[in-house]
């Protein structure tokens, strides 16, 4: 199987649609053909971490001013400390020959879409919103608060998804094997 282009590949959907399902399946079956960006944080490195390794170790007002100058795809903060990933990681991933899969949300995608990274844009949606409401209730990971705000997300994110032109590709995760071959697909082309 051949890869069908370099450029990243990011991958959204609500949570609980099953993108981490359908992604892990995918590393461990193409070992090789993936790359990780490596995010920045403000958090300090713990024994054993490496800066530029595990991640880029840096402080609250370089994460700050490269949010500002542009220069990342998303940004989070997680008790007290911030996360981002930015253009060049992405980038350096891609200088290797593998493809970065970028797991992001809604906004994300829409940042991706401003650079010049030749990004494809693959959907995962749930079969329907019941489905998702069992699939993250079933995963016992939610509170009552966090699972209705998840749900309320994803109401809006598929909302965004049903634009023609958002996304290069929808797959909805009914059946876990036909959704992975399609996911599949996405990405290699048959030599
Ligand atoms: N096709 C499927 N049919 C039924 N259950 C599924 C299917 N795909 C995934 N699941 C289950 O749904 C739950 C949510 O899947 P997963 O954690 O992969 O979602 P996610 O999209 O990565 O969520 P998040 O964005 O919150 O990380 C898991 O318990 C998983 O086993």
């Amino acid at each position: 199987m051949q890869i069908v282009s370099l450029g990243p590949v990011v991958v959204s959907g609500p949570s609980g649609t099953g993108k981490s399902t359908l992604l892990n399946r995918l590393f461990a079956a193409h070992p090789n053909s993936f790359g990780f960006s490596i995010s920045h944080t403000t958090r300090k490195p713990r024994p054993g971490e490496q800066d530029g390794v595990n991640y880029h170790f840096v402080d609250r007002e370089t994460i700050l001013q490269g949010i500002a100058n542009g220069e990342f795809i998303e940004s989070a903060e997680f008790s007290g400390n911030m996360y981002g990933t930015s253009i060049k990681a992405v980038r350096d991933v891609q200088k290797t020959g593998k493809i970065c899969m970028l797991d992001i949300d809604m906004q994300g995608v829409k940042s991706v879409k401003k650079t010049d990274l030749n990004a494809r844009f693959l959907f995962i949606a749930p079969p329907s919103l019941e489905a998702l409401e069992q699939r993250l209730r079933g995963r016992g990971t939610e509170t009552e608060e966090s699972a209705q705000l998840r749900l309320a997300a994803a109401t809006e994110e598929l909302a965004y998804a049903a634009v023609p032109g958002h996304y290069d590709l929808v797959i909805v995760n009914d059946d876990l094997d036909e959704a992975y071959r399609k996911l599949e697909t996405f990405i290699f082309k048959e030599e």
